[in-house]
């Protein structure tokens, strides 16, 4: 680094001064917290996304300002790899060191350090760095869009654009296409929304369920970017019917009793939907619309709160149904290849629901919370599913075996075979892999997919649902004063420390039928998270308090 690089971050850094005490961490999904304390945090992401496309060539890079379902005066910020995937979890502990150091001239030493250690070259006159800016529609996003654009361009030679507001699932997508080389912008990402999913449409057959009737869906936007945005998809989309509510612009606020998050957590209805809208297929997203989970009130419903909940999991499970069945029409065919498709949860997952997936003869694998860990592990099959139970999900292509997809579907038009069951299987999976984000979960395609599909196999959401019965589940969070004191096995199932938790929790266990518990420190808010299940919601309920007690006499409670 030389001396005028030196002298640009030190001016920068001096207009973003860090605030006394903040200790921050990348954690599950980026940095958060309240908006007013982030602004040197997202300055200095800035200059890790221009050395990150420094690193990998000048390859575009994505930064998206949100912090999801949280707050409404929460924000965050999160880094896109060229891929379209999360920041390379190397990168982390740089990250986390940027963002903590208590000086300009500890940051400028920090990076000074790593740019020699990775080989990172600035400014030597060939393509500088690029990186898309993204953020939601929280009123803090614009002056740390500010901030993010101070960060890249202290990088000499580097370039920030501003692509606007968005779901974090876009800009991803966004960041993904241009690398390849392809369309990139917002209007090719509807456009490649409703393409594939009229594809779709095109390909549900004739005969035995095209009586079912489209029913309409009601969505709930969360009062983010997501509402907004389906609004905007919804006029080039025909085979929906959509009324979209708690879009923001009535008056609602953020994630405020609506949204994803708050409907898989409370089981309750969100604001602006209640008993008139019994039976009726209901999907919520939330805050920056990553996540997805459908809903509906029950027929019998007497109180106008509860919900019956169609979480990650049973989402998960309706596309492995329809992959599988259209994975079993090809390998009937026995020139087929025999092809690797797999699901991946994480321990949150309801105990019925992998009953189910395993009931189904597929390979079931579980990884840690937070969707970088799942998305690595789906990317080993030929199909990966994965979600976690709160609705983020996606469904992985590899790309050899797309590319082998396409050359059958190919082949079979040539050799006559263009309108064959195999030829529609093939198109329909190649049609999926072009509906539902390769880069992240999303909420957008992950509608359009699971209506889609409903009609493909001309099931009500009630059907949907009788897929499984949930084990009746309870999660709670306990703050205590260091969260970090709990250390749980890769999976996240047991407890490590504090030394004795885990045998106290086991003997909780022990005493419900079908009972299962486990604790770990949440790493996106200060709290350890509870999570049991048991036959009942009594239970599950009694199982979750008990733990959370020995969590308190553990470790403190606050
Ligand atoms: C139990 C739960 O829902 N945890 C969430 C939550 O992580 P925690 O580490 O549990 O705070 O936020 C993550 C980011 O959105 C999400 O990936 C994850 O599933
Ligand atoms: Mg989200």
């Amino acid at each position: 680094m030389d001396e005028i690089q030196i002298a640009s971050l030190l001016k920068s850094s001096e207009l973003f001064p860090i605030p006394q005490g903040l200790k921050l961490s990348y954690g599950t999904a980026g940095f958060r917290g309240d908006a007013k304390l982030l602004e040197s945090t997202v300055y200095r992401v800035g200059i890790l996304s221009a050395l990150r496309s420094l690193k990998l060539g000048s390859a575009t890079i994505g930064l998206m300002i949100t912090a999801s379902h949280n707050k409404v005066s929460d924000n965050g910020i999160k880094v896109s790899d060229p891929s379209g995937g999360m920041l390379s979890q190397e990168w982390e502990p740089f990250a986390d060191q940027i963002a903590n150091a208590s000086s300009p001239e500890e940051l400028v030493s920090l990076i000074r350090e790593f740019v020699k250690k990775e080989g990172i070259t600035i400014g030597d006159n060939k393509k500088g760095a690029e990186v898309w800016l993204g953020r939601d529609t929280r009123p803090s996003g614009e002056s740390l869009l500010r901030a993010a654009e101070i960060g890249v361009g202290s990088i000499l030679g580097s370039v920030a654009i501003d692509i606007g507001i968005l779901t974090t699932p876009q800009l991803h997508w966004m960041v993904r296409a241009k690398n390849k080389g392809l369309k990139a912008t917002e209007y090719d990402y509807f456009e490649n929304l409703s393409t594939s999913f009229r594809c779709l449409i095109d390909l549900i057959p004739i005969s035995g369920n095209n009586k079912f009737e489209i029913s309409k869906l009601l969505v709930d936007g969360a009062n983010g970017v997501g509402g907004q945005k389906i609004e905007e998809l919804r006029g080039s989309l025909s085979n929906l019917d959509l009324e979209i509510r708690n879009t923001g612009r009535d008056g609602g606020v953020l994630n405020e009793g609506v949204g994803a998050d708050f409907v898989q957590k409370e089981k309750v209805v969100p604001l602006g939907f209640g008993l008139k809208d019994v039976g009726m297929r209901c999907a919520s997203l939330d805050g920056d619309a990553d996540r997805l989970v459908y809903f509906y009130i029950p027929s019998d419903s007497t109180s106008d709160v509860k919900v019956e909940l169609l979480d990650g999991d049973k989402i998960l499970s309706l596309f492995a149904l329809f992959i599988k069945e259209q994975l079993n029409i090809l390998d009937d065919d026995k020139e087929g290849k025999q092809s690797r498709l797999g699901v991946v949860q994480t321990a949150y997952a309801n105990g019925a629901s992998t009953d189910y997936l395993k009931q189904l003869g597929l390979d079931v694998v579980f990884a840690k919370t937070g969707v970088k860990h799942l998305h690595e592990k789906a990317a080993e099959f030929d199909i990966g599913i994965y979600f976690e139970a709160n609705g983020h999900g996606t469904i992985l292509f590899k790309e050899s075996f797309l590319s082998w997809l396409v050359t059958k579907q190919k082949d079979l038009t040539a050799t006559g075979h263009g309108g064959s069951e195999e030829h529609k299987a093939v198109s329909r999976l190649v049609a999926v892999s072009n509906l539902i984000n390769q880069a992240v979960g999303d909420a957008l395609s992950g509608v359009l997919l699971v209506e889609v599909i409903l009609q493909h196999i001309g099931w009500s959401i009630q059907k949907w649902n009788e897929l499984y019965k949930d084990l009746p589940s309870r999660q709670i969070q306990v703050e205590v004063p260091d969260r970090t004191a709990v250390v749980t096995t890769s999976e996240e199932t047991e407890a490590l420390k504090p030394l004795g938790i885990q045998d106290a929790i086991n003997s909780e266990i022990k005493k419900y039928q079908r009972g299962r518990a486990f604790i770990r420190p949440s790493g996106t808010e200060d709290v350890v998270r509870v999570y049991a299940e048991a036959s009942t919601q009594e239970a599950a309920d009694t199982l979750a308090h008990s733990v959370a007690q020995l969590v308190k006499s553990f470790l403190g409670s606050i």
